[in-house]
């Protein structure tokens, strides 16, 4: 039996950071996705191995079952739908795993998601022979939720073949799961993250496994039913980063300017509500689209700005604002930020020859432009033959 299942990446409108704090902030699925394909393998197939391929990246990783029972004997009975954190003793046995498979050092950054995978297929499968391939259609590292995507999409595939199927409506082949099976592979797959960021809020996994846009505060999940068209053009300046040490920098200044952090999260806390409102309003013409688009626009500003005071700005960044303002449109960073990609909305009173102009000029600059649809469904799965 063989499952693929899909999980989309996402945008965080407002929030991003203070939401690890408690703050509130505003997330969208977007139609890019990371897959992942699990064929469960008898011993004499596959030599009694766990493989591992990751085709985009042109690696793949394999494991002698033997050897992952040795090393994590406690795992032996997998309890699929009770989600486990790994403790300190199991993350030092697994890197030790991962690092036996010799990663080359210029993608040692993928360590820590092999290591979530790792995690997430013995918990859920235990000391199982399978073939697993994930391919991604999202950039690595770059704000757009990656990790979140490639853990909700490993949850998703194996609780596939454990019980929670999927079975909702079918569009081109592609199935939805009830809803305490996206509340069970969100639990588990911000247990991968846990491995990858250190410390997620659990926005990105969350917005990955339901999709369309949500608010998310402290754990708790609202959907945002939104009919606004929102346009956003989407600039990755390809400048690496990592959301755990960008995230760890930011509590490290909220351990040294206690009072005043605290401040700015409540005022991204507000700002994020008022996104939230804003997006909900009935639009009823074009003037109302004006008005909304206006209110927008100085939201992400606002949020911009806090952002640049977490210290999670960079000098890539404000050549796209800068870029942007030219053309007297608004940006902000989207993510952990670092570098990674910028949001630049776009007024849908717009010309299509200034969107042009600008996507140019960004791109003279070695950054790469591209919109996606936002507001999508979350994951999904499908069977065998089916895409
Ligand atoms: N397709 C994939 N295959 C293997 N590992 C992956 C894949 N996608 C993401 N990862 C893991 O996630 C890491 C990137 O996660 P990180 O949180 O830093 O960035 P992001 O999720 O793209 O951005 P953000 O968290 O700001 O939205 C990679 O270094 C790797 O460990
Ligand atoms: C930076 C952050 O707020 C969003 C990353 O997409 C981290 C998190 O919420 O886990
Ligand atoms: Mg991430």
């Amino acid at each position: 039996m063989e499952v693929k299942a899909r999980a989309p990446g996402k945008i965080i409108l407002a929030g991003e950071h203070a939401v690890v704090h408690g703050s509130t902030a505003v997330a969208a699925s977007i139609d890019l996705y990371t897959y992942a394909t699990l064929r469960l393998t008898s011993p004499s197939e596959s030599n009694d191995m766990l493989k591992l391929q990751l085709t985009d990246l042109g690696l793949e990783f394999s494991w002698p079952i033997g050897r992952i029972k040795k090393a994590l004997p406690d795992l032996g009975f997998p309890f699929s739908s009770t989600p486990r954190t790994a403790s300190a003793e199991s993350v030092k046995v697994i890197t030790t795993l991962v690092e036996e498979q010799n990663i080359p050092e210029a993608k040692i950054g993928l360590a820590s998601g092999v290591s979530a995978f790792l995690w997430l297929y013995t918990c859920i499968q235990g000391f199982k022979p399978a073939s697993v391939v994930v391919t991604s259609g999202l950039p690595l590292g770059s704000g757009l939720g990656s990790s979140a995507s490639f853990c909700v999409a490993i949850s998703a595939a194996l609780l596939a073949l454990s019980g929670s199927v999927p079975m909702g409506t079918s569009h081109h082949g592609w199935l939805s799961y009830e809803e305490s099976d996206l509340e069970l592979l969100n639990k588990w797959a911000f247990e991968g993250e846990k491995l990858i960021h250190g410390k997620p809020s659990g926005i990105d996994n969350t917005v990955s496994t339901y999709g369309n846009m949500i608010k998310y505060r402290s754990g708790s999940l609202t959907r945002i039913k939104s009919n606004f068209p929102l346009r956003m053009l989407i600039t990755n300046t390809k400048v690496g980063r990592n959301t755990k040490a960008l995230v760890a920098g930011v509590s490290e200044r909220m351990l040294r300017h206690h009072d005043a952090m605290n401040f700015i999260f409540r005022a991204v806390n507000s700002i994020s509500e008022e996104l939230a409102t804003v997006l909900q309003s009935p639009v009823h013409d074009d003037l109302s689209v004006t008005a909304t688009e206006e209110k927008l626009e100085e939201l992400m500003e606002m949020n911009q700005g806090l952002l640049q005071s977490f210290g999670v700005s960079h000098a890539s960044i404000e050549t796209v604002l800068q870029t942007t303002l030219k053309y007297k449109l608004s940006s902000k960073l989207t993510g952990a930020g670092g570098g990674g990609c910028v949001l630049t909305l776009l007024p849908s009173s717009l010309s299509g020859m200034v969107v042009d102009k600008v996507i140019a000029e960004l791109e003279s600059y070695g950054f790469q432009c591209f919109t996606a649809a936002i507001g999508g469904n979350g994951a999904e799965a499908c069977f065998d033959d089916q895409p």
